[in-house]
C-alpha cells in the first residue's frame, strides 16, 4: 500500500499509466508485479479494489469529460493545472458516481473538486438526463460460464456436485432460488444449466462468481475452466468436424498450432475437443484408445506468460502416459512469426488457431470496452499497430503449406482488428502467386448464433462473407464479452473440409435460455430440437448459412419479448443514441479526412 495520504493514490497511478500508454490495465498491473518480483520496482502491485475503482472510473470517463466540459467547469475549477489526471478522474468518479458519492481522504485535488461540488452534481444530472441515462450504471452482469474440462471430468458428475455445493454455499450470496425475471418474483430454478451453443459449457448465476474464484474445488483441480462463452467459440469453430470426412488413422492424427496461447484456455479447450473427436471415431470403429496421436504446438512469446501456460497445461492436460491420452500439448516459448512453415516438425499441422494480442475492447466491464466512445488519436495508433501485427500473423499462418483451416479471433470490437484483418489477408494472399487462395466459411457449429460480421467497412467484405463471421456483443444482449471469430479455409480443400454441427447433449440438464438474464434479450435461443437428443448433423457445404429460418424465428421471439420489456426499450434507446453519436463522429472524421473508427 502506498505511503501517500490519498486512499486513491494507487488507483490514480494505474489510471494515469493507462491514459498515457494506452496499455491495458491488466498488463500494466502484471508488468509491475513481475518487476516487483525482481526487486527493481518501487511500487506494490495494485490490489483488486484499486483495479475495480479504475475500471469503474474508466467506464464513466466519457460522461465525466462531458460534465467537465459543460459550462466550462474544467477551467472554473482549475483542473487543467492538475498533473495527476488519473487521480483527478478517480476522485470525480467517486464523488459523482461512486458507491458513497463522496471522496475519502484529503489533499489539494480533493479540495479543488469539492469547492464546486454542487455545480458538478447539477451538471452531472443534466448530462445523464440528456444522454438517455448513460452514465448511471454501466455494469453488465452476465451469467457465469464454466467449461467442463472433459480431459479430467465428465459433465454429469460436475453438474451433480456443483448443484450440491452451490446450494450449501455458506456465504449467502447464492441461494437455491434466484430472482430471474423482470417481475422479481422468486422462482425456483436449477442453478446449473448447459449452454445452448457450446458443448460442455455450464451456465451458473452471476452471483456464483466469487464462490467459483475462491472456493470451488473443481476450478482448483482443473476439472473446470472459468472461461467466457464467446472465448469457447474459437476452438469449437476450428476443431468441430475436422477429420470426420477422412478414413482410418488419417481421420484423427492431424496436428495443430495454437499461435498465441497463454494463459491456455483455448489451447486446453482445443485439446479436449480433439480428444473427444478421437473418442467418437474410436467408438464408431470399435477401437481402443491410444492408437492415434494429435499434437498441439502451443506458441507463446512472453516469458512470464509462457510460465503460466506451462503450469496451466500441466494442470489441465493429462500427460501422454496418463489414461492413454491421445492429444499432447507441446508448449513452445517462441515468437510464432519466427516459426518456419517448412520445418518437418509442422508437416502434419492441418489447422491453426490464431487468437493474437488485441485491444480487448470487447471485454465488458473492462475499461477498454468504454474506450470505443472516447476513441482518440493515441487509441487509433495503438489499434493500427495491433492490426498490423494481427495481419502479419494471419498471413504467416496461411503460409503453412499443409494447413487448410485457420480460426482467427479477437476480443476486440474494432473493425480494424476484425473484418479489416480478415479482408486484407484474403486479398493480399490472393494477389501473391504462391497458390495460397483462401475463403471464409461459416462455422456450422455456430449456425444458430445470430450476430454476424460487419459487411462493407475497411476491407469491403460482401454480405455473404460477413455472414460467415461471428460477432458477440455483451452490451447488446449476447451475455458474453464482445468477441470476433472467423474461420478461413483453403479454397482447393474447402470441399474436403468438414464443418459439422453437433447438437448439444444436455444429458437431462436443462438448457440455458436466458434464465439469469435481467432482460429477455439474449442470444441463447437454440432450436428446441438441439436440446432433445445428441444426434449428429454433418455438412460438407461451406459458406451457406443454414439456419436463416431459425434465426428469423429467433428474431420474432426476441421482438415479442422486447414488447414487454421496459429495460430493453431503455437499452435500445441508449444504443440508438450511441449509434447516432458514432455516425456523427464518423462523418465529422470523414470531413476532417481521418479514417472513421468502428461504428
Ligand atoms: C489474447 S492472448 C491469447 C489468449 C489465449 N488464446 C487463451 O485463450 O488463453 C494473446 C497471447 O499471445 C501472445 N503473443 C503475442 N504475440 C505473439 C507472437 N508473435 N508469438 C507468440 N505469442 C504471441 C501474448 O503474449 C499473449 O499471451
Amino acid at each position: 500500500m502506498s505511503k501517500n495520504s490519498s486512499p486513491y493514490h494507487d488507483a490514480g497511478w494505474l489510471l494515469s499509466e493507462h491514459l498515457q500508454s494506452r496499455r491495458g490495465l491488466k498488463s500494466i498491473a502484471f508488468d509491475s508485479q513481475c518487476k516487483n518480483n525482481n526487486n527493481d520496482r518501487k511500487k506494490a502491485p495494485p490490489d483488486k479494489a484499486t483495479y475495480a475503482t479504475v475500471c469503474k472510473t474508466m467506464q464513466h470517463l466519457a460522461i465525466i469529460n462531458k460534465v467537465l466540459d459543460a459550462n466550462n467547469l474544467r477551467k472554473t475549477i482549475g483542473l487543467d493545472s492538475v498533473r495527476n489526471k488519473g487521480l483527478l478522474y478517480v476522485m470525480i468518479y467517486e464523488l459523482l458516481f461512486g458507491k458513497y458519492k463522496s471522496i475519502r481522504g484529503g489533499g489539494k485535488i480533493k479540495r479543488m473538486i469539492v469547492k464546486h461540488e454542487k455545480e458538478l452534481r447539477r451538471v452531472a444530472e443534466e448530462c445523464i438526463a440528456t444522454n438517455g441515462g448513460e452514465g448511471r450504471d454501466k455494469d453488465v452482469n452476465f451469467p457465469r460460464y464454466i467449461r467442463v474440462n472433459t480431459l479430467r471430468a465428465n459433465v454429469s458428475d460436475v453438474v451433480d456436485k456443483l448443484r450440491g455445493e452451490l446450494r450449501s454455499a455458506k456465504d449467502g450470496t447464492i441461494s437455491r432460488t434466484q430472482r430471474v425475471d423482470d417481475t422479481n418474483e422468486e422462482t425456483d430454478v436449477p442453478l446449473v444449466y448447459v449452454d445452448a451453443h457450446v458443448p460442455d459449457l455450464l451456465v451458473l448465476p452471476p452471483t456464483a462468481s466469487s464462490w467459483l474464484h475462491h472456493d470451488c474445488e473443481y476450478v482448483k483441480t482443473g476439472s473446470v475452466v472459468l472461461q467466457d462463452k464467446s472465448s469457447c467459440f474459437s476452438a469449437l469453430a476450428l476443431a468441430r468436424g475436422i477429420g470426420e470426412g477422412a478414413k482410418g488413422d488419417a481421420a484423427t492424427s492431424f496436428d495443430y498450432i495454437d499461435a498465441c496461447s497463454a494463459p491456455g484456455n483455448k489451447t486446453s479447450h482445443l485439446a479436449a475437443l480433439v480428444q473427444s473427436a478421437i473418442d467418437d471415431i474410436n467408438r464408431s470403429s470399435k477401437r481402443t484408445r491410444g492408437r492415434t496421436r494429435s499434437t498441439i504446438f502451443a506458441f507463446e512469446r512472453s516469458s512470464s506468460r509462457f510460465n503460466i501456460l506451462q503450469e496451466r497445461m500441466k494442470q489441465l492436460i493429462p500427460s501422454p502416459s496418463e489414461d492413454c491420452a491421445e492429444v499432447a500439448v507441446v508448449p513452445i516459448h517462441d515468437d510464432f512469426l519466427k516459426a518456419d512453415p517448412s520445418d518437418p516438425k509442422f508437416a502434419n499441422v492441418r489447422a491453426i488457431m490464431l487468437d493474437p494480442s488485441c485491444s480487448g475492447s470487447g471485454i465488458v466491464n473492462s475499461p477498454d470496452r468504454w474506450m470505443e466512445d472516447g476513441y482518440d488519436n493515441k487509441d487509433a495508433k495503438r489499434i493500427q499497430s495491433l492490426s498490423n501485427f494481427q495481419l502479419v500473423a494471419l498471413k504467416h499462418a496461411m503460409s503453412f503449406p499443409n494447413v487448410d483451416r485457420i480460426v482467427y479471433s479477437t476480443c476486440s470490437m474494432h473493425d480494424e482488428e476484425n473484418e479489416g484483418v480478415v479482408s486484407k489477408a484474403l486479398s493480399e494472399v490472393e494477389k501473391s502467386d504462391n497458390g495460397n487462395d483462401w475463403e471464409v466459411m461459416a462455422p456450422v457449429c455456430l449456425d444458430h448464433w445470430p450476430r454476424r460480421g460487419r459487411e462493407g467497412g475497411i476491407g469491403g467484405l460482401t454480405k455473404s462473407q460477413a455472414d460467415c463471421l461471428i460477432r458477440c456483443d455483451g452490451l447488446d444482449g449476447d451475455e458474453t464479452n464482445g468477441f470476433f471469430v472467423s474461420l478461413l479455409v483453403r479454397k482447393n480443400t474447402a470441399s474436403e473440409c468438414i464443418n459439422s454441427r453437433k447438437t448439444i447433449d444436455s444429458a437431462g440438464i436443462p438448457i440455458y435460455k436466458g434464465q439469469f438474464s435481467c432482460s429477455n434479450r439474449t442470444s441463447f435461443a437454440a432450436s428446441d430440437s438441439d436440446s432433445k437428443q445428441s444426434t449428429r448433423t454433418d455438412s460438407s457445404e461451406p459458406i451457406q448459412l443454414k439456419s436463416s429460418q431459425g434465426r428469423a424465428q429467433q428474431k420474432n421471439e426476441k421482438s415479442s419479448a422486447k414488447a414487454n420489456d421496459k429495460s430493453t426499450k431503455k437499452r435500445d434507446k441508449k444504443l440508438a443514441w450511441k449509434r447516432k453519436q458514432a455516425l456523427l463522429k464518423s462523418s465529422r472524421m470523414k470531413k476532417k479526412g481521418e479514417r472513421p473508427t468502428a461504428a
